[in-house]
């Protein structure tokens, strides 16, 4: 299946079925010499894996990450690093009568339409689970970002109408509730929401919202591989996600020019800042060297108990109501996805911007 493929130069191929064997990401292009573990992984999967609590799927998985090649003696070789998770709770029975349907909402109708058949044990290669193989990569991403000095740091901004509040913004709140927001009072405020829809066999959705630091001015191509657009693409092609903004986002459309254009000013050190950062961190496609802020909007859960319209592979129109295990949210869990594809996405443009001028390219060569 063509598809499965992201980035330029940081390669990432994810690959498996969420009741297959198992899960991966072969990575190609990571650089030789960086330190790496399995426990560099495993911290970033834990954040993803499922049955944390009760605002996630109950599937009980300890997503265990083997490294099977591109790592000798703790570093990498600069040759593919091949990584997986063995999946190891499949139920594969509560996919039997969802095998005769289509699920509102899931892929199921659009795989059958494309392929002509599908693997409906757990959505196969459509399940949320697949973003295991991109958490994985992208702990390698930012391992290697971290070494740069560049962080990137995702949350839940809001769940259904529960937004968090700027003024009691808090990082460190996040690994303090279940639903991963920076703010306790909005989080407290989003559970009772979520408890709410649970009570009425439904779901719900969110956003996820991300900032990158530390990333100089100059990454990113036009004009097809703007450092938007790429990031773009790779947040978009996260289950679920149906909205993806920079900066002002949409609320740009509402501002004039004066309000929106960011004053550039003159910084003591001699470089050149931005008052404000409307265009969040990224001109023309390419990174200013400001904070690069975007947001992500989840769709609500498809797989509901609620009952539902929809039709049979045998032509009927049915009600269904969906049973098995289901997040009741997927925002919570998608947080630390969003912060992979997009440390994946920076890494891989900054290593391409090297290649961008031919006094680096100089530089580099020492010619
Ligand atoms: C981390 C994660 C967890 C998910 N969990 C579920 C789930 O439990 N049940 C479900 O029906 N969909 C879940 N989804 C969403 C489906 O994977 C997604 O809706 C489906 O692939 C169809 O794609 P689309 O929503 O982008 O059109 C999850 C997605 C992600 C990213
Ligand atoms: C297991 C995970 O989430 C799964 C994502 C998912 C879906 O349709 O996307 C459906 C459910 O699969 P199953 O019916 O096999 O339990 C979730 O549990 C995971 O993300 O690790």
């Amino acid at each position: 299946m063509a598809g499965s493929t992201f980035g330029n130069i940081f390669s990432i191929t994810t690959w498996g079925e969420s009741h297959g064997k198992g899960i991966g990401v072969v990575i190609d292009g990571c650089p030789a010499g960086l330190s790496l573990t399995e426990e560099d992984i495993q911290v970033y999967l834990n954040r993803r894996k499922p049955g944390q609590s009760r605002f996630t799927t109950p599937r009980k998985e300890d997503d265990t990450v083997e490294i099977l090649s591109g790592v000798f003696d703790g570093r990498t070789t600069g040759t593919p690093i091949s990584l997986m998770v063995r999946n190891t709770s499949q139920r594969s029975k509560d996919y039997s009568e969802i095998a005769s349907y289509y699920r509102p909402g899931h892929a199921d109708y659009t795989y059958d339409c494309k392929y002509g058949f599908r693997d409906y044990t757990g959505g196969g290669r459509s399940s949320g689970r697949e973003t295991i193989g991109r958490v994985a990569a992208g702990a390698v991403a930012a391992k290697l970002l971290q070494e740069l000095g560049i962080t990137v740091t995702a949350y839940t901004r809001s769940i259904g109408p529960v937004q968090i509040n700027e003024s009691r913004f808090d990082l460190s709140e996040m690994e303090r509730n279940a639903v991963n927001m920076p703010d306790a009072e909005a989080a407290e405020q989003a559970m009772a929401y979520l408890d709410a829809c649970r009570t009425k066999e439904d779901s719900c959705g969110g956003v996820v919202e991300c900032v990158v630091k530390g990333v100089p001015a100059g990454v990113g191509d036009p004009c097809f591989d703007k450092l938007s657009a790429n990031l773009a693409k790779a947040i978009c092609s996260i289950g679920a996600v149906k909205g993806f903004e920079i900066g002002d986002g949409f609320l740009a459309a509402r501002s004039c020019g004066s309000e929106n254009n960011d004053a550039f000013y003159m910084k003591e050190d001699g470089s050149v800042g931005k008052k404000t950062n409307h265009a969040g961190g990224i001109l023309g496609g390419i990174s200013d060297g400001s904070d690069i802020i975007f947001r992500a909007a989840f769709k609500p859960t498809p797989s509901i108990s609620a009952l539902q319209h929809t039709v049979n592979k045998t032509g009927e129109d049915i009600e269904v109501s969906i049973h098995g295990r289901h997040d009741p949210i997927i925002v919570p869990r998608a947080v630390v996805v969003v912060e992979c594809m997009a440390a994946i996405t920076v890494l891989d443009g900054l290593l391409t911007a090297m290649t961008s001028r031919v006094d680096l390219i100089k530089e580099f060569w020492g010619r």
